[in-house]
């Protein structure tokens, strides 16, 4: 049985070349045109969410801009926006997320310039901001986010470090230009082992699901989107550091984590939580980038989403369930 995400799986490199191939050199403007701005709000929800958390603590290693990210409804009651010389970039699959959309309006309400990152051509969000940028999936259908999340980031990223612009950024522009060959060959030679991985998880109830830097944001994908909305397991995200000030007290013999790693600073903890977590007999699943590729370590997320998506399809699939489908939430409007 195959569920629409393992086709949406496999088609994630052909929309990243599509959507770099017709997009980069208008992201390059955009990037351009908000250098120098006073402050950068990042908005989306969900998987959309997630990208921002990702790009803004990846840049957040090499730059000191400005950055917020707020949930669509959260950005909207916010008291104290910078209305001048400011950017709000909406990130959004379906591009009429009410919240989100509620975001762009507030933000166009104060004079803050807009620009929305969406897959659909036809959708609010892409008609009514001061400029948007399309990611060229075609139409996605698995509500968990596959191919939409993979080129959100890749626009992110694109615009936020060709504005930070220095030699560390253009290395990572580049080697943003080999993940699709890259996680073409990691599509192919990750699935078995996470299917045998899945197939052993199966019966678990609860994940818990950390990481460092923009692996904090992963982790947040993969625990709200991919394991609660996907797989239908209860997930909880959490940066590394926070192990030790709450899920210390839970992390049990026999209880799941999932650590992310790629030898961030931070993942110092990282480590110090799979070490302390296998002493008392957790059950430990570690996607650590060092097993994947060697490109640049602020790329993580790109990468160890791989893995991740099949563990998550497999996990549904053992347990009856199509990890595309939702039982109260339509893809679109809710
Ligand atoms: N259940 C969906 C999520 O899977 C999705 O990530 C989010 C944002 O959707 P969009 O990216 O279309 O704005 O909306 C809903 O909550």
């Amino acid at each position: 049985m195959k569920y629409d995400m393992y086709n949406e799986v496999l088609e994630q490199p052909k929309s990243l070349k599509k959507t770099l191939n017709e997009e980069e050199s208008h992201m390059k403007e955009i990037a351009e045109k908000i250098n120098g701005m006073d402050r950068i709000y990042l908005v989306g929800c969900g998987s959309s969410l997630s990208t921002c958390y990702s790009a803004r603590d990846a840049i957040g290693f090499l730059s000191d801009m400005n950055i917020e990210v707020h949930t669509g409804y959260e950005f909207v009651h916010h008291k104290n926006l910078q209305k001048s010389n400011s950017v709000l970039i909406l990130t959004s699959q379906s591009g009429e997320t009410a919240d989100t959309l509620a975001a762009l309006r507030k933000a166009q309400e104060n004079g803050i310039y807009t620009i929305s990152i969406t897959n659909e051509p036809e959708s609010s969000m892409n008609k009514e901001s001061d400029d948007s940028v399309l990611t060229r999936c075609g139409r996605e259908t698995a509500i968990l986010g596959t191919k939409t999340y993979m080129t959100q980031l890749l626009c992110l990223y694109e615009i936020l470090f060709s504005i930070e612009g220095s030699a560390e950024a253009e290395k990572i522009l580049n080697d943003l230009k080999q993940i699709p060959s890259i996680i073409e060959e990691l599509i192919k030679s990750t699935e078995e082992e996470n299917r045998i991985l899945a197939k052993k998880y199966k019966d678990e109830d609860i994940f818990y699901c950390m990481g460092s830097g923009p692996n904090f944001g992963l982790a947040y994908k993969v625990a709200m989107t991919m394991l609660m909305e996907g797989a239908l397991k209860h997930a909880c995200p959490l940066y590394s550091g926070e192990f030790r000030h709450g899920l210390i007290e839970r992390a049990e013999k026999n209880v799941p984590i999932i650590f992310l790693d790629a030898g961030f600073p931070g993942d110092e903890l990282t480590s110090k939580s799979i070490e302390f977590s296998n002493e008392i007999g957790a059950k430990t699943i570690t996607f650590n980038m060092n097993d994947y590729s060697n490109i640049h370590p602020l790329l993580a997320p790109f990468i160890l989403i791989i893995p991740i998506e099949w563990f998550i399809y497999y996990l549904s699939h053992y347990n009856g369930e199509d990890p595309g489908s939702t039982r109260h939430i339509g893809k679109v409007r809710y």
